[in-house]
């Protein structure tokens, strides 16, 4: 018997940093999305008690390095499973791009490996072991729309933002996210409205939404790759509603209400980036032209 679970890929809408804490990790302040642009991760069964990584991406690691084997590597310590699994990974999310690949993997192979060994665990508690192999992990678990505060595991749902398109340009550089937070000077960050933003969530404020955007890495990755600027003119130009760096990036986005725009904007990028996808936010309320 096999398992399937989707793993989407997620953007934020915005991205604060309070404070460096003494354990090295940052106390943010985030609003997270899903979008349709999803891995597929399929479980299944092994006679021999090993985690096997499969995946056709070049760039996937296939060992302990991925957080997918190590979410099954925690459940089963936690759980005392004998049983081996063959995680077969199909990429469709750029990797190490902003996106949080790597921890939607490893939030699917614990839903999925929650069902295939019948741990009876809440979503709260995968999101809780979750948490221990990456800071992306827990909103991962869950999905939707949330705020993600702490160093990004402690989760409160919010509704889903307004139906609309997002552009997806990611420019051939990879980048750390420890990097991009060792070099923020928090004393220099503009800080988006998080309250802000949320209000206009409740209230389906899709312009209000777009106004609020605001990631205070987004100038650290800049400053140390040009061409994220550059993208983010162009978004601009094409005619984006809302254009923001997502995470540590470098992956831009760009918000819009109809199909025609979005694809002008994926026409316009072609020219400028190798990477670009149009894609739906997930969990909109409203037919989508
Ligand atoms: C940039 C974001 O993707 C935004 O959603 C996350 O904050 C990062 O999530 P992630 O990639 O799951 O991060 P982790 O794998 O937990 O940490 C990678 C590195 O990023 C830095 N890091 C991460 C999260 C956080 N709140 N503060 C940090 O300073 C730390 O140096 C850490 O060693
Ligand atoms: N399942 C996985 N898929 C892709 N990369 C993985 C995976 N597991 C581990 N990695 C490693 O993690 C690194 C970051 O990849 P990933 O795609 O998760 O980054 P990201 O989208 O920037 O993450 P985040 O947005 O959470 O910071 C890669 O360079 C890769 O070596």
């Amino acid at each position: 018997m096999r398992f399937l679970e989707k793993a989407p890929a997620k953007i934020n809408l915005a991205l604060d940093v309070l404070y460096k804490r003494p354990d090295q990790y940052h106390e943010v302040d985030m609003i997270m999305t899903t979008i349709d642009l999803s891995d597929r991760i399929e479980l299944s069964p092994l006679r021999t008690d090993e985690i096997l990584i499969v995946s056709e991406n070049r760039f996937v690691p296939s060992d302990h390095r991925n957080l997918a084997f190590q979410a099954a590597q925690v459940l089963k310590d936690m759980y005392g499973i004998r049983e081996g699994v063959e995680i077969y990974i199909e990429k469709q999310i750029p990797v190490a791009a902003g996106l949080a690949g790597g921890s939607s993997d490893a939030a699917a192979v614990l839903r999925g490996l929650n069902r295939l060994w019948q741990l009876d665990l809440s979503l709260e508690e995968l999101a809780d072991i979750g948490a221990r192999i990456g800071s992306d992990v827990s909103f991962c678990v869950h999905g939707g729309t949330a705020r993600a505060t702490g160093r990004g595991e402690k989760i409160e749902k919010l509704p889903a933002p307004p139906a609309c398109w997002v552009v997806l340009a990611k420019p051939t550089i990879g980048v750390s996210t420890q990097a991009i937070y060792e070099n923020l000077n928090l004393d220099q960050a503009s800080h988006p409205d998080i309250p802000a933003m949320i209000e206009a969530l409740k209230q389906e404020d899709y312009q209000g939404i777009c106004d609020r955007v605001g990631n205070v890495l987004e100038p650290v990755t800049v400053q140390l790759h040009s061409d994220v600027q550059q993208i983010k003119e162009h978004m601009h130009e094409f005619g984006a509603d809302a254009v923001l760096m997502s995470g540590s990036g470098p992956t831009v986005f760009g918000l819009v209400q109809h199909e025609s725009r979005a694809q002008r904007i994926y026409n316009g990028l072609r020219g400028f980036c190798d990477e670009v996808y149009v894609v739906r936010m997930l969990g909109g309320r409203v037919p989508l032209d």
